[in-house]
């Protein structure tokens, strides 16, 4: 078995799944695990993908799983780690990606480190340090109103210094779209020139997949990079890896076919308008109606929608069968008054958890999962270990196959959506890819 060439922590599942996709898809043999393996497990894969549910966690559990995370890959043979964080810097003033970025440094006793989500593919470009989505400032797209890291300014580099702790003294600089375009020369030229003048991160331009590739070159001897899944398009050639179509095979699909949505971004509203306007069975979940104080309302709301579903199946074994917790800002911030933001966000995400293991309990072996911190939930509660990355579904999101206890000997197929991801009619369209 060869050693791990990169070694990845993601801080979420679904972002996790989009960049093993990305790998795979530049020729990489890529293997995502669900939180930091066991050391008798370690897959034979050019680079393993260490998801983890981090992202909202409380500062010290972030750290403390991405350097766990760390240093298994270490061990295994990782020269590079690359720290995958959301391409819309999904973040609170508190973390974690600055906390994390600085505790991986000081693991890998890293002097520099770039930082860029840009992900051009999905809309995601960042120009004189400021992200974009699509056509508008993060500040004024509709991320300034998640659940849970809302994003209010748009200038990356305030952003980041903003979580860097005071007392280790780090600097943030800018590479700019100038530096970016000359190419990988000037890009390192510009790295040392930050780091003569006391930067230790630096926030990257970029706003093609060009810019990217000529960033991945740049980058081949950093021991840490912190990126959107958009930085690996150019990785791969550091160590002489081409594109390969076989990366992207799985075994045959078949089974019930399901939906479980708790992400309330623009796109996943979209998405659940246009699968219940196309004739889509859809269950909404009552999120007022989990705060009950026990487990009983959840094992309630679990048993009619088991109930539900099964009787949309017999009647179409085809059909899909959607359970959403997706609302629109107005409504999310209604519950998030009466539960609290981050109650409401966990009794939900367990709610969906529940169910998700219900509809897999009986049948359904195609399951999309839309949203990482929901994904995060239901794929740990389906106590999946390890995903094999498929074809792509959309940017940024492709098939995989797991084994779950639930799903039995065969296992099952799942998607993992990131919440801004995939086209309007993603819900009834990516099964199809699959048959
Ligand atoms: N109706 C609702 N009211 C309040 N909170 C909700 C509601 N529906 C979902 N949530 C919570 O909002 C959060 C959504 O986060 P999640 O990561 O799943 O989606 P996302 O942020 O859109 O996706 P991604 O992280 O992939 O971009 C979860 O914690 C979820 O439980
Ligand atoms: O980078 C992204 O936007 C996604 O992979 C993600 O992290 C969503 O949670």
């Amino acid at each position: 078995m060869s050693s791990l060439l990169l070694g990845c922590i993601a801080d979420d599942f679904t972002g996790a799944t989009d960049l093993a996709n990305t790998l795979a898809r530049a020729g990489m043999r890529v293997v995502q695990t669900i939180g930091v393996p066991d050391d008798t497990s370690r897959p034979d894969a050019d680079a393993v993908v260490v998801a983890l549910k981090s992202r909202t966690a409380a500062v010290s559990d972030a750290v403390a799983q991405s350097v766990d995370a760390c240093r298994w890959l270490r061990r295994h043979g990782a020269g590079q780690i690359y720290f995958k964080v959301c391409s819309t810097f999904d973040s609170t003033p508190q973390g974690n990606i600055g906390p994390v970025l600085e505790a991986l440094m000081d693991e890998l006793a890293c002097a520099f480190c770039i930082v860029t989500p840009a992900f051009p593919e999905t809309g995601r470009t960042v120009y004189q340090g400021h992200l974009f989505v699509g056509d508008s400032l993060l500040n004024d797209s509709s991320m300034r109103d998640h659940p849970l890291t809302p994003m209010t300014d748009a200038n990356l580099v305030r952003v980041l210094e903003r979580q860097l702790s005071a007392g280790k003294g780090r600097r943030v600089g800018l590479i700019n779209l100038r530096h970016v375009a000359a190419g990988a020369g000037q890009i390192r030229e510009r790295m040392a020139e930050l780091q003569s003048q006391g930067c230790s991160l630096a926030i990257a331009d970029a706003v093609t997949n060009d810019d990217l590739t000529r960033l991945g070159a740049a980058a081949a001897d950093l021991p840490l990079i912190c990126a959107a899944s958009g930085l690996a398009i150019g990785l791969p050639r550091n160590w002489g890896i081409t594109p390969s179509a076989t990366a992207a095979l799985l075994p045959p699909a078949d089974g019930r076919r399901a939906i479980v949505s708790g992400s309330c971004s623009t796109a996943t509203n979209a998405q659940v308008a246009h699968f219940i306007h196309s004739g889509g069975a859809a269950w909404p979940l009552d999120p007022l109606r989990l705060d009950a104080g026990s487990g009983d309302a959840l094992a309630a709301q679990a048993d009619e929608v088991a109930a539900w579903a099964e009787r949309h199946w017999r009647a179409g074994p085809h059909r899909a069968v959607l359970v959403y917790s997706t609302a629109r800002a107005d409504d999310v911030q209604a519950v998030q008054s009466r539960l609290g933001a981050q109650r409401a966000g966990g009794l939900i995400e367990q709610a969906l958890a529940r169910i998700a293991c219900r509809l897999v309990a009986q049948g359904a072996r195609q399951l999309i999962l839309a949203g990482g911190e929901t994904s995060g939930a239901c794929i740990g509660a389906l106590n999946v270990t390890r995903l094999q990355i498929g074809r792509q579904i959309d940017p940024g999101v492709p098939w995989c196959h797991a084994h779950s206890p639930v799903a039995g000997e065969k296992g099952m197929h799942v998607a993992l959506k990131s919440g801004n991801f995939g086209a309007t009619d993603f819900f009834s369209r990516a099964f199809t890819t699959l048959a």
